[in-house]
């Protein structure tokens, strides 16, 4: 099943919550809606499920306009923050639920819950009323529960929010295969940025009443639209430093640390003005000092976390700079270092407005 959404517009009283929201959704293809706190996800995510209507716009399931149209009569599936369980029935019937009131077989149901909490791993805790489930135990409940039904939309509002780290990254590994296995339709919210990447055929970064940028995880990741969005994606964050681009005598470069940094030519349009450069902490890497190009920096602390090492360095003008590595690889010992920057890998924004500038396309000259 296909989701249209056309120019949504939802208000509560003065507060305007989305501003023309227009978005596809393929048949099973998994959406993450990806956003800071309030940016409108669960607002979206309720007026495509007919809780809700919009103030103004169209939403078509299938082809077919929604308009007016019972939420039980729109054939989509949810598990939404606040769990809804029945408080009097165990996690089994809750999550059989949806089949019981099909008249499914008692054989085919214990099978399908038993496949489905087994891969929540909460299939210890079936005979548990919902008052004895933790938190993260009543959200994979209800979300055994929206997936044992089987639908083909599925609307899935962060379900694993309340889930532990390990949890968590046990099931951003297992979801996607379940989620494939059952065909569905599935528009996913998260604001976590891993679970969005790891999760997601696309994601729809929403911000400011809207979608700000919609793609698949790797577009939004090398190529975000603007600075917020780059910040968004990524641990530890980009580094995002103010500079000039000028002209070298081999073409475009930007100065970190007085040190020169080649850009692409394409920002020739840019010498002279204003703009950050974003470089990922995994395009930075320790190279020995007096290294040529390579930017002389002053290492400050090191972070060792599970699978990076971070270290927080400055450069010459005192600008913090973060720089990740492989756990295990070997990096500088305190005090002077040098860094070398991946520079296919930097990002050029516009330091007022923000926007990502794409490099211009050189014009390859070919032999007559
Ligand atoms: N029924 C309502 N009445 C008034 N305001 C509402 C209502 N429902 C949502 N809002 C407002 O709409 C905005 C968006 O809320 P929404 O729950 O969609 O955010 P969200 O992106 O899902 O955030 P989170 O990730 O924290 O769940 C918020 O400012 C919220 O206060």
């Amino acid at each position: 099943m296909t989701i249209t959404l056309k120019n949504i517009e939802k208000s509560f009283k003065t507060d305007t919550v989305l501003d023309g929201v227009t978005l596809e959704v393929a048949k099973g293809e998994t959406l993450v809606l990806f956003g800071p706190s309030g940016a409108g996800k669960t607002v979206l995510l309720r007026l495509i499920a007919g809780v809700i209507e919009p103030d103004a716009g169209q939403i078509f399931v299938n082809g077919v306009n929604m308009d007016g149209v019972e939420p039980e009569d729109r054939g989509i599936g949810m598990a939404f923050q606040n769990f809804a369980l029945f408080p009097h029935m165990d996690a089994f019937a809750n999550i059989a639920s949806p089949l019981t009131a099909r008249g499914q077989s008692k054989s085919v149901m214990k099978q399908t819950v038993d496949q489905v909490a087994k891969l929540l791993k909460i299939d210890h805790v079936l005979h548990h009323k919902p008052k004895e489930l933790s938190n993260g135990q009543k959200q994979r409940t209800a979300l055994a529960r929206a997936l044992a039904a089987q639908p083909s939309i599925l609307l899935l509002d962060d379900p694993l929010r309340n889930v532990d780290a390990k949890l968590r990254f046990e099931m951003r590994l297992e979801l996607p295969r379940l989620l494939k296995d059952q065909n569905a339709t599935v528009i996913y919210v998260t604001q976590d940025y891993k679970e969005a990447m790891a999760l997601g055929h696309r994601i729809a970064v929403m911000n400011n009443h809207g979608i700000q940028q919609i793609g698949t995880p790797q577009d939004i990741y090398l190529s975000p639209a603007n600075v917020d969005i780059a910040k968004l994606f990524g641990d530890p964050v980009i580094n995002l430093l103010d500079v000039r681009p000028e002209r070298g005598p081999d073409g475009v470069v930007a100065r970190i640390s007085d040190m020169p940094i080649r850009l692409s030519d394409g920002y020739a349009a840019q010498i002279g003005q204003d703009c950050r450069l974003g470089l990922r902490p995994e395009a930075l890497r320790f190279v020995p000092e007096g290294t040529p190009g390579a930017i002389p920096v002053e290492v400050e602390t090191e972070t060792p976390l599970n699978e990076k090492t971070v270290t927080l360095a400055t450069t010459l003008r005192g600008r913090e700079i973060m720089v990740s590595r492989p756990a295990g690889s070997p990096g500088p010992a305190s005090g002077r270092a040098a860094i070398a920057i991946d520079t296919s890998a930097a990002l050029l924004f516009d330091r007022t407005s923000g926007s990502r500038i794409a490099p211009t396309p050189i014009r390859q000259e070919t032999a007559a």
